[in-house]
């Protein structure tokens, strides 16, 4: 540490930005921008909401990178692998307010303390330093139970917490009163007065005049630097006694394209006539267009003069320069190897967001309970209570009545009819699913098949049938009720056989079943579909959940101050993924319980591999859901991408219908999708009791890694191409 103390008190400035450029798609924001942040200053940066002033922070933060141009934060490249920017060096106050709702403010400065690397005490002690500077409340206070003003506070101590030694604060006092905003800048000057630890200081505001107690100001519209000077030889030059109309008058110049400037001298004829502040010598006006000599770029100055007044002169093919960062570098800063401690501080972070909203937690819980307790009463069972209209006209003899008494009364609900007619009327009135009808010479005529097979007319085969009458509507209930009605044609049947000394098995056609080599011997529908529905349901929250999550934290801008703070995504990444094994354990174990004891659906595998294949599937999972937070914007987008998403791997993976019903090409697709191979591997171990040297249960783990390295491989690349 003291060692970089040193080397930062060799620095000339504590911020250079170089003919910078920046845009968001084909929208330019900031154009041939350059400013120079002296060392142990406050720097004022003011200008009118859209100008560009949060980009240019966030460049300068590294959280952007520039399209063009060079910047330096305390001597370095932002970003630069092992440049503490973003990170310890910085305390960034983001214009949002950024702050875990459900966390105590103590919680809150903890969280960033343990980021930097701060042990307890020395935060505890900083914790109860701040609270007392900026007048907090309590410090065990819930962040959404304060005034906004007190939350703008927090926002500012956590940028304060680990005394860096530049301050990038965006709005840091708007919403506080008077008198605080004052002790807010009695602060500020004090710590850049120390001569020990100097702090550089820079801040945005919207109260232009507050500027006046800073060190320098930087007036910008429309991207560009319209001047940039202390307060005081703003003011005396331009003969006004306010910064805002001297923000004013310099606007209207801008605005009005003057050509001639003559009567109002240009940015540099300011300094270079009154010579504001020490920092801006002729030697730093040198080194501004001199990178730093450890730089891999080195800037022609000539060409940066060219290039401004090119860019001044509205051509639009200046050159511009990008400042080259090696493959080798890239891939080191993108893969560099994650921190326990920083993971840590991000578990702690998410466990206590997990304590604190214990309804979301106890949702996250339920949903699968509800889901599979539906699943298992629900689907899959046999119906039953089925009405079905009987018309028994038999007076042969007694196998009509026995045919009637051998129907299984829970499965059929028995209408006895006399007439066929209105029996028929009752099930094309959708009263009944059928009718069955005997005619009035049943017994005989069924009989002689067995005692006069020779000599049998085609009258006695239609007297001697079971007559149906169906309501095809529901594929279901016409298959149970088929099923019933052979079941208890086959036992009648079966008895004949018997008294015509008979085996009763001659009622059965002449195929033997023998008990199953795999599977269950009574198989049901809901155990053919159960291993795919836990898939189903442990993925897709994961997904959502995962999506949801980031998604937020993005949008309230929680994951970029933990990212200036030095987090990477990885490690945001590896600290959810902790948590979230939490939840999923629970929620496998939760699932397994209800589905393989309370439901009785029977696991012929190890438990084991269930288990793991479940905590995969929800890896699998979060990995989807941390591409689609990246691919989203808010959480209503991300919702959908996730049921979009879930809709066709339901329809398609096999979980409710065999694949093999599938054409061919769509057979394919199924195979690629991630949740396919793992359903098909949960079936093997559940129904066919596969270890890990089947086919197809490795192949379930196999597909799930691969597609949660894809997932997170494709979700990295955009956050790195598209700066999130
Ligand atoms: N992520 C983004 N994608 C596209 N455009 C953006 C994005 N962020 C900002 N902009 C646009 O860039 C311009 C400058 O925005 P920026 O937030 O930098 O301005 P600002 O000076 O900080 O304004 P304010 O004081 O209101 O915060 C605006 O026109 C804004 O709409």
């Amino acid at each position: 540490m003291a060692d970089e103390n040193q080397s930062l008190n060799t620095l000339d400035s504590a911020i250079q930005v170089t003919s910078l450029h920046k845009g968001y798609g084909r929208q330019a924001v900031i154009s041939d921008l350059s400013l120079q942040v002296p060392l142990g200053k406050i720097y004022g940066l003011l200008g009118p909401s859209g100008c560009g002033k949060t980009t240019l922070l966030k460049c300068i933060v590294g959280r952007l990178r520039p399209d063009s141009g060079l910047i330096r934060v305390m001597g370095q490249r932002p970003g630069k692998l092992g440049h503490k920017v973003p990170g310890s060096l910085i305390g960034y106050m983001p214009q949002d307010l950024a702050l875990y709702q459900e966390f105590t403010i103590s919680e809150t400065l903890f969280y960033f303390g343990r980021i930097f690397g701060m042990d307890s005490v020395e935060i505890r002690a900083r914790v109860d330093f701040l609270v007392d500077l900026l007048k907090l409340p309590c410090k065990d206070k819930l962040i959404y139970r304060l005034s906004g003003g007190q939350q703008r506070r927090v926002s500012f101590a956590c940028a304060l917490l680990h005394e860096p030694p530049l301050l990038i604060l965006d709005e840091p006092t708007v919403g506080v009163d008077p008198l605080l905003r004052q002790c807010i800048w009695h602060h500020l000057k004090t710590m850049v007065s120390n001569a020990q630890k100097p702090t550089s200081v820079v801040i945005t505001t919207h109260y232009i005049e507050e500027a006046r107690e800073g060190h320098m100001v930087a007036l910008m519209r429309d991207g560009k630097l319209l001047a940039e000077s202390s307060p005081e030889s703003l003011l005396s030059f331009y003969n006004e006694t306010s910064l805002e109309a001297v923000f004013l008058k310099l606007c209207h110049r801008d605005k009005s394209k003057v050509a001639d400037d003559s009567s109002l001298p240009s940015l540099a004829n300011v300094d270079d006539a009154k010579q504001p502040i020490e920092a801006e010598t002729e030697d730093d006006n040198a080194k501004k267009e001199s990178p730093d000599p450890g730089s891999q770029y080195s800037l022609d100055s000539a060409n940066s003069q060219k290039q401004s007044q090119q860019a001044q002169e509205g051509q639009p093919d200046a050159v511009k320069y990008v400042e080259p960062v090696s493959f080798s570098e890239s891939l080191r800063a993108f893969v560099q190897p994650p921190s326990a401690r920083r993971i840590g501080a991000v578990v702690i972070k998410d466990v206590t967001n997990m304590r604190r909203r214990i309804g979301f937690l106890l949702f996250e819980f339920s949903l699968p309970v509800v889901q599979i307790v539906l699943f298992c009463l629900c689907i899959g069972r046999d119906p039953n209570g089925l009405r079905l209209a009987v018309v028994n006209q038999d007076a042969t003899g007694d196998l009509g009545k026995d045919l009637m008494a051998s129907l299984d009364t829970y499965t059929v609900k028995k209408l006895p009819h006399t007439d066929l007619e209105q029996a028929k009327a009752l099930v094309q009135r959708a009263g009944a699913w059928g009718v069955l009808f005997l005619e009035p010479n049943f017994t005989q005529s069924l009989t002689k098949r067995f005692t006069k097979a020779g000599s049998l007319s085609n009258r006695s085969i239609r007297q001697g049938s079971v007559h149906m009458f169906m309501d095809d509507s529901s594929y279901q209930v016409s298959a149970v009720l088929k099923q019933c009605i052979l079941s208890a044609f086959e036992k009648v049947l079966g008895d004949v056989m018997e008294k015509m000394q008979l085996h009763r098995k001659m009622a059965r056609i002449p195929i033997e079943y023998h008990p199953p080599l795999l599977g269950y011997e009574d198989p049901t529908f809901t155990e053919f579909m159960a291993p795919g529905i836990i898939i189903t349901i442990l993925f897709f929250l994961s997904t959502g959940l995962t999506a949801v999550t980031f998604v937020v934290q993005r949008k309230e801008g929680l994951l970029d101050r933990s990212l200036v703070a030095g987090v990477t995504f990885l490690e945001l990444m590896l600290g959810h993924v902790l948590t979230e094994l939490i939840i999923m354990s629970g929620q496998t174990a939760l699932l397994l319980v209800l589905s393989l004891l309370a439901f009785s659906i029977r696991c012929n595998g190890s438990v084991a591999l269930v288990i793991l294949l479940s905590l995969c599937c929800g890896f699998s999972g979060m990995s989807l859901g941390l591409l689609i937070s990246v691919l989203c914007t808010d959480e209503n987008s991300a919702m959908q991408a996730a049921l979009g998403t879930m809709y066709p791997c339901l329809l398609l993976s096999g979980i409710m219908w065999p694949t093999e019903a599938m054409p061919v090409a769509l057979w394919y697709m199924s195979r690629a999708l991630p949740t396919t191979l793992l359903a098909e591997s949960m079936r093997s171990v559940i129904s066919r009791g596969f270890g890990m040297s089947a086919t197809s249960v490795w192949l379930g783990f196999v597909s799930a890694s691969g597609w949660s390295v894809f997932l997170l491989l494709a979700a990295l690349l955009l956050i790195k191409l598209r700066g999130i």
